[in-house]
């Protein structure tokens, strides 16, 4: 199994990423990633420990392989996949979005259905099946970035001002194609191994250039990486930033200078129906969601604990009106957490023995996550008041001794002195108002697209017939007499 120094040292690659006007070095080593990508190589260890039972033995290589690749052939895979997942996101708390296993649960799913691109003009299931394998055997970490650049949504790219704005493909080789524009947003790219780049936004006939699926090694030449501002190198320590020193994944734009893709990673070619067949005739969209769901249930859990610890330092928590407020949290935990349990339960095996978790729980929990994530972050604001600025500056004043006296007598709870309680209220402050918690907070309403895509889902997704059938069948029981 690939340990946490294997994949460090793979991605000490020449890999081209801009971040501050400069070009990074080495990812590995450079403030702006060396914490996520040192939680990163936490995860792939993990794995690597027996003790986790994270591996199995996969039918398509016949070796061991990291549960969170496997194709779900049982109710059982699908409970051993969530311990898996759940396994991960527990030891980042649910503050990393985009660990392997979410698009590695999207590739099992493509894998379970290489008919689906066999359909198009090419036959590509090969390669889907092979990149699949590639992931059991090496435990890849890959990213992707599935959606256009926000240029304008008014019209998709074939109506753009300027050619290639999206990611498309500019000339067809013999042996593979060469693709030019921007993709975004690939959260976790810099420190990934590849990126799976597609679209999942609906295109036209207009757009078949831009209607394409296919992986790329991060390091490959012309593929540029333009980072978001990063968090962690600002950071003044891990006391005063517990979560943006360890979880700053990272979001950034890519863009391809004439990158040469072969065939044999190429999964979607100027297709736009196979576009919606890779995510939604696979099982793949709902595969890789659950897993997004698995890991927010972590997170809830852990914001609750956090509300309740603040409310019991506070000396708050007995108050009827505070009770309301944390049992509010711990329904909203609960309700993610059961659709979590909801969709494995109600999981049956498709036509390729996929066993697909139950979609009315898994798009349920989605289509109101732009609402839950900010209601949970609100009611933990609610209850820290001001708390979480009455703190000293950094780590610093903790240090010197001629402020340190007077926030031992000020900044101190009667069951928490001061240091223990100033890391709690710094904890929150992590995670509702800096930098790294506002973008969290962007990132819970859109990582699987803007809410009213994801509401969408859920409509189509619920199954309306049982309860109109229901409806009508009450109406048909009454007339005017
Ligand atoms: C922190 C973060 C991390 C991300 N990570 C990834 C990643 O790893 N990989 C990846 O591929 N993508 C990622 N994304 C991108 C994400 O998938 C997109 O943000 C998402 O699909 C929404 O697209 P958009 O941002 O272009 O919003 P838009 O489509 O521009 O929508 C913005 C808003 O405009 C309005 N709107 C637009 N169109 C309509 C319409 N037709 N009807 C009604 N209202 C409309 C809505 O209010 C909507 O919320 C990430 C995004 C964030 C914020």
């Amino acid at each position: 199994m690939r340990t946490g120094a294997d994949y460090l040292a793979a991605i000490s690659d020449d890999r081209e990423i801009y971040v501050d006007g400069e070009r990074v070095r080495d990812v590995a080593d450079h403030p702006a990633f060396r914490p996520i990508a040192t939680t990163m190589s936490e995860l792939f260890d993990l794995a690597a420990d027996p003790s986790s039972k994270m591996t199995f033995t996969a039918p398509e290589t016949g070796a061991e392989a990291n549960r969170i690749y496997g194709i779900p052939r049982s109710q059982a895979d699908l409970t051993a996949f969530r311990d898996a997942a759940q396994a991960w996101a527990r030891h980042t708390h649910g503050w990393v979005g985009r660990s392997p296993d979410h698009v590695g649960a999207f590739v099992a799913g493509f894998a379970a259905h290489p008919e689906a691109f066999a359909a198009g003009e090419r036959d590509f299931s090969a390669n889907v099946q092979a990149y699949h394998r590639e992931l059991l055997t090496q435990s890849k970490y890959v990213s992707y970035a599935i959606i256009p650049p926000q240029v304008s949504r008014a019209t998709t790219a074939h109506a753009w001002e300027g050619d290639f704005v999206q990611a498309g493909v500019v000339e067809e080789k013999p042996d593979g194609i060469v693709v030019r524009g921007a993709q975004m947003l690939a959260t976790g790219g810099p420190i990934a191994d590849e990126i799976f780049v597609s679209c999942i936004k609906p295109l036209t006939e207009d757009d078949r250039d831009f209607a394409l699926g296919f992986v790329v090694p991060v390091a490959a030449e012309g593929l540029k990486l333009y980072c978001r501002r990063p968090f962690a190198p600002a950071a003044t320590s891990s006391y005063d930033y517990p979560l943006s020193t360890r979880y700053d994944e990272t979001d950034a734009l890519l863009v391809f200078d004439d990158v040469f893709i072969p065939w044999e990673k190429v999964f979607v070619y100027r297709d736009v129906a196979g576009l919606r067949r890779q995510f939604f005739d696979t099982g793949a969209h709902v595969l890789g969601n659950w897993q997004a769901q698995i890991r927010f249930s972590v997170k809830l859990q852990f914001i609750t604990g956090l509300a309740r610890k603040v409310a019991a330092i506070n000396g708050v928590d007995k108050f009827p009106g505070v009770i309301e407020k944390l049992g509010e949290l711990a329904s909203l935990a609960s309700l993610v957490e059961s659709a979590v349990l909801a969709a494995e339960y109600t999981a049956a095996p498709d036509e390729a023995g996929l066993w697909r978790p139950g979609k009315r729980a898994v798009y349920g929990a989605m289509g109101l996550q732009a609402e839950l994530y900010p209601r949970a972050l609100s009611i933990l604001r609610d209850l820290v008041g001001g708390g979480v600025l009455q703190v000293p500056s950094s780590v610093a004043d903790m240090r010197n001794p001629a402020t340190r006296a007077d926030i031992d007598r000020y900044i101190y709870s009667p069951n928490a002195p001061a240091e223990e309680r100033i890391k709690l209220f710094k904890l929150a402050w992590d995670a509702t108002g800096s930098e790294f918690g506002g973008r969290h907070h962007q990132y819970e309403m859109f990582y699987a697209g803007a809410p009213f895509v994801v509401k969408g889902y859920a409509f189509r997704n619920y199954g309306f017939e049982e309860p109109l059938a229901d409806v009508e069948s009450f109406l048909a029981g009454y007339h005017v007499d």
